[in-house]
């Protein structure tokens, strides 16, 4: 019996005719199906249906086994190749079928690790692949069919029909199964409805406790009377249980299992606090994910960063876009430069071997200049010099904006974000940069080289050269981004490590002088060296899954270059001529093929990490694309005119307020200043004191009523004639790290040194300042930590002076200070508010006792106004809180128990602000009213027994002899 592998080859056409068209298809084919799973998968992705999918496709697992077998049937064809060749003893010349079978094992490959890569997979790019299969096989079959010699079918041909025919079928049934899949999911949710208990879930049915979802019996979630059980919805849950039990597919769900590891972790992360970086991260992270989710998708979640092209893009600037022109230019003489380069290399073998007529010496100059070109002395460097302009005009541009914008933004932004996460997201515009820089010059340049390389090695080397390069470089993409990914629990562990050891650090170094206080300096040497051990334990196991990895992404470019020197050695030492293009493999192939491989390691290495760095950049970039799309709350109106001053007429007219429109913080305000009046606040903490103020500077607008000064609105008028208007002594001011000079002369930046002298002089702080080390030239440290908080009120009262404004705002402006420093202040203030519309906030009474009217405010509420005797009459809330704060404060038990020694230090019992007589007389005044009196009576005996002086009004009183109003017409107490 004659060999049947000799009657004839199965694989090439013997028909001439059909040898064009069969060899076109077998290179169409599996780049179809390739381009066509990308360019779906792409779109799958951009338009979010990867993470909107919620199919949970039942017969997922079956598919991926007929995929697994649709690939073992190429591998069969391809061994069947290889056996034929073996046994006719010659190298197989079908270099396009065996293309053919190698890409379409690659192609096929690339959709199995997908599919098995995400439990609930877009199915589109798969099924439109297998789709195009079952349109090339029949084609590409017939074909070869057609071509055959008609002798009788040998063995191998009748092996490589079966593997195409159970192919086809495989992928019949692909299809089938994914119907029947897509219908069942279908009627499972239709039939949703129909399925609900009649009962209500807690009705207790007679039924059986039945399977829930998880597969977990639960007597809690029993179907109901009425209920159908659903074969569907149990093997829904069966396919997601042995998605997870099956050793094939638990590998599948890695993802879903990471982020089951997330979750924990992220719950173990909860019982700890979150350092000021991770909430930084999580919250981008989120905001990110809820923009997208908000686009609908990634172009246009994307163009909502077009607000930076005009920082990024030097719109109005020819000779910087030229620059970027130019810059482009080079990237493609790079690209050019990175092919000439190996083929350089191969033209010097070659004329060193006599294998072309290039003088050696003339070729190894051009290659020296080539290598010059490609420098960080070459092109490299022209690219950076033109760049560099374009780089820092975008930077500047981004960082001005983005600080000119936050400077613009009002009160709710600025009291809701802290400034450390502020300034981080403004120097979040390098990521922009950087994102794009990473995208124009690295990732496109090196996605070309490598396509070059692809097209360049298939002309020159044949295209097992081109194939093994695209196989290699998907092969190491997918392990690399495998592995990267597979180390992402680990660098989240080390780089929370790094910034648990940086706050420690901070927080010892900052609080120090607590530290110290407290004798704490072991501890916290302990709490470093642990957080440092940490770190170091945490790096390390990052470090090693690096190591690891990188030698695993070498192990796999050293098979292909292996792979691929060997054919290069095949074809040089059987160096026959093509008999397609008469050309010759010579070493200097070999040699060219070497250097470019080294060259392709640099941008695979890149890409393999381009996802995460572009996706870090783009977190980043999102914090300031939050506050650059932040618009403020207080406005300008347009064109709004400016305020027209005539007295400073205040008038709050049914004033509601709220900061977050959910609790009300002010209700119904309304209240009258005529010109020069002074109108004080006083009322519990948190009352919503300070809150008028802010309504009155426009920190906020009123939610209801209008605020209306000298008859205008001021949401009506320009908003910094307004603030130019008002002077404000906040509670604790905060002045700039600069000398007393200019922290002074901010409020009128164009005061001279005699104006700022004046205003300190009428802010009792001149003669102070005269005796600091250099005098107004002191500097007075971080928001003015050098300065006392006397000295600190003064300066601030100093400035708002200078200012010279119509109207003034104190809130607390005489708080924590020794009582001759507030003397001293009270002064200040009495120059600064003469003549003008003054309010004030303040808690210690005695301070604003002779206001021309004081505004009682309760839990948001005017519960009452009038002047310091009119309340007192009225015996209100007022009078109940001046009759605590006159009285005296009740000293410790135990030192009230102990006569004695009161007696002997003479402890006095009443203490407040007033002077003894003005003591008395108030005294007076609140035991004329019924129901002080009796407080006045109880708080007299104690203070008589707790001192053992007989009676309230004894000189046993804390006098002060003080100025206790800031009106204008103040009057000496
Ligand atoms: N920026 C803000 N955002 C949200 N709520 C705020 C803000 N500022 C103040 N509040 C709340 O508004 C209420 C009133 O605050 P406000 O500072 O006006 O009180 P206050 O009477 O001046 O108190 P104190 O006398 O202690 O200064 C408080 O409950 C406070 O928690």
């Amino acid at each position: 019996m004659a060999d049947p592998y000799d009657a004839g080859m199965a694989y090439q056409a013997s028909n001439p005719q059909m040898e064009p068209a069969l060899t076109s298809l077998h290179y169409a084919y599996p780049i179809t199906v390739f381009v066509y799973y990308i360019v779906s998968t792409a779109i799958a992705v951009l338009t979010l249906q990867t993470r909107s999918t919620d199919e949970a496709h039942g017969r997922r697992r079956t598919i991926i086994w007929l995929l697994t077998f649709i690939i073992l049937t190429f591998f069969a064809q391809l061994l069947n190749m290889m056996v034929l060749s073996f046994c006719r003893h010659e190298v197989p010349s079908e270099q396009d079928t065996i293309i053919n079978l190698l890409s379409c094992i690659l192609v096929f490959g690339v959709e199995l690790a997908g599919l098995t890569d995400s439990l609930k997979p877009v199915w589109h790019p798969y099924i439109g692949s297998f789709g195009l299969a079952l349109v090339f096989e029949p084609i590409i079959e017939t074909l070869s069919l057609l071509g055959r010699s008609p002798e009788r079918p040998t063995y191998a041909e009748f092996f490589d029909i079966s593997a195409v025919a159970t192919r086809y079928i495989a992928l019949l049934l692909a299809l089938a199964f994914y119907a029947e899949g897509l219908w069942t999911a279908r009627q499972e949710s239709s039939t949703d409805s129909e399925r609900q208990s009649l009962l209500k879930p807690n009705g207790h049915p007679n039924g059986d406790a039945s399977e829930t979802a998880d597969g977990q019996s639960d007597g809690q979630q029993q179907e109901g009377y009425g209920s159908t059980t659903s074969d569907s919805a149990t093997s829904g849950s069966e396919t997601a249980n042995s998605a997870a039990s099956d050793p094939a597919t638990s590998d599948s769900a890695s993802d879903d299992s990471e982020t089951t590891k997330t979750d924990t972790k992220a719950d173990t992360k909860a019982d700890r606090a979150e350092s000021p970086w991770e909430r930084r991260e999580r919250q981008a992270n989120e905001q990110m994910e809820k923009r997208l989710k908000e686009k609908g998708n990634w172009i246009t979640y994307a163009k909502s960063f077009l607000v930076f092209v005009p920082y990024i893009w030097p719109v109005n600037n020819r000779k910087l876009q030229i620059r970027i022109a130019l810059v482009g230019c080079c990237l493609l003489a790079m690209n050019a430069v990175n092919v000439l380069i190996p083929r350089q290399m191969g033209i010097i073998t070659d004329s060193l071997n006599g294998d072309n007529d290039t003088n050696p010496w003339i070729a190894v100059l051009v290659f020296a200049g080539l290598k010059l070109v490609a420098s960080e002395a070459g092109l490299s460097l022209l690219r950076q010099w033109l760049w560099i302009p374009v780089e820092y005009y975008s930077f500047g541009a981004l960082s001005t904006a983005a600080y000119s914008h936050v400077l613009n933004l009002s009160s709710d932004f600025h009291d809701s974000k802290s400034s450390s996460d502020i300034m981080m997201a403004i120097q979040s515009g390098q990521s922009i940069s950087s994102m794009l820089e990473s995208i124009c010059f690295q990732a496109i340049p090196m996605l070309v080289d490598m396509s070059v390389a692809f097209v360049y090695l298939s002309i020159e080397l044949g295209p097992y050269e081109g194939f093994i390069t695209v196989a290699t470089a998907s092969i190491f993409l997918f392990i690399a981004t495998r592995m990267i990914s597979g180390l992402k629990a680990a660098r989240r562990g080390e780089v929370s490590a790094w910034f648990e050891e940086h706050y420690v650090r901070q927080a010892g170094i900052q609080g120090w002088s607590t530290v110290t206080c407290f004798n704490q300096v072991g501890h916290e040497e302990d709490r470093y060296s642990a957080a440092v051990q940490n770190r170091v334990v945490k790096s390390q196991k990052v470090y090693f899954g690096y190591i690891l990895a990188y030698a695993f992404q070498f192990l796999v470019l050293l098979s292909g270059l292996l792979a691929g020197a060997f054919l290069a050695v095949y074809q040089v030492t059987h160096s026959d001529p093509d008999p397609a293009s008469g050309r010759h493999a010579t070493a200097g192939k070999f040699i060219m093929l070497l250097t470019y491989w080294a060259q392709l390691v640099a941008p695979l290495t890149f890409f393999a990490t381009l996802g995460k760095s572009v996706s870090r950049d783009l977190i980043h970039a999102e914090q300031l694309l939050d506050i650059m799309q932040t618009k403020p709350t207080v406005t300008n109106k347009v064109g709004a005119p400016p305020l027209e001053f005539t007295g400073g007429h205040v008038v709050f007219d049914g004033v509601h307020f709220s900061y977050n429109n959910k609790k009300s913080i002010l209700k119904n305000i309304s209240f009258n200043a005529t010109p020069g009046m002074t109108i004080a606040f006083v009322g519990a903490t948190g009352a919503g004191k300070s809150t008028i103020l802010k309504l009155l500077d426009r920190f906020y607008d009123v939610t209801e009523g209008s605020i209306k000064i000298d008859g205008q609105d001021i949401r009506d008028v320009d908003l910094f004639s307004l603030r130019g208007q008002i002077g404000v002594v906040p509670q604790a001011p905060i002045l700039f790290d600069d000398t007393i000079m200019n922290n002074v002369r901010y409020a009128k930046l164009t005061a001279t040194d005699e104006e700022v002298y004046e205003a300190c002089k009428a802010a009792s702080i001149h003669e102070q300042v005269l005796t600091f080390t250099d005098g107004y030239q002191t500097r007075v440290g971080e928001r003015g930590i050098k300065l006392s908080g006397g000295e600190l009120q003064r300066v601030a009262i100093a400035r708002a002076i200078l200012k010279r404004p119509a109207i003034v705002l104190l809130d607390e402006a005489t708080s924590a200070v020794d009582t001759e420093t507030e003397q001293k202040i009270q002064e200040a203030l009495r120059v600064l508010c003469e003549g003008r519309t003054t309010f004030i906030v303040a808690h210690r009474l005695s301070t604003i006792m002779n206001a021309d009217s004081i505004v009682v405010i309760t839990g948001g509420e005017l519960v009452e106004q009038g002047s310091h005797e009119d309340l007192i009459r009225a015996n209100g809330k007022y009078a109940d809180l001046w009759a605590k704060q006159i009285f005296v404060r009740p000293k410790d038990k135990e030192e009230a128990e102990d006569k004695a020694a009161v007696k002997e230090a003479k402890t006095p019992t009443i203490l407040n602000d007033l002077t003894a007589e003005e003591t008395s007389s108030e005294l007076a005044k609140v035991n004329s009213t019924p129901a002080l009196s009796t407080m006045s009576n109880e708080h007299s005996k104690d203070s008589a027994s707790s001192s053992g002086s007989s009676s309230s009004d004894e000189t046993h009183v804390e006098g002060r002899s003080r100025s206790a109003s800031f009106s204008g017409h103040t009057k000496e107490v």
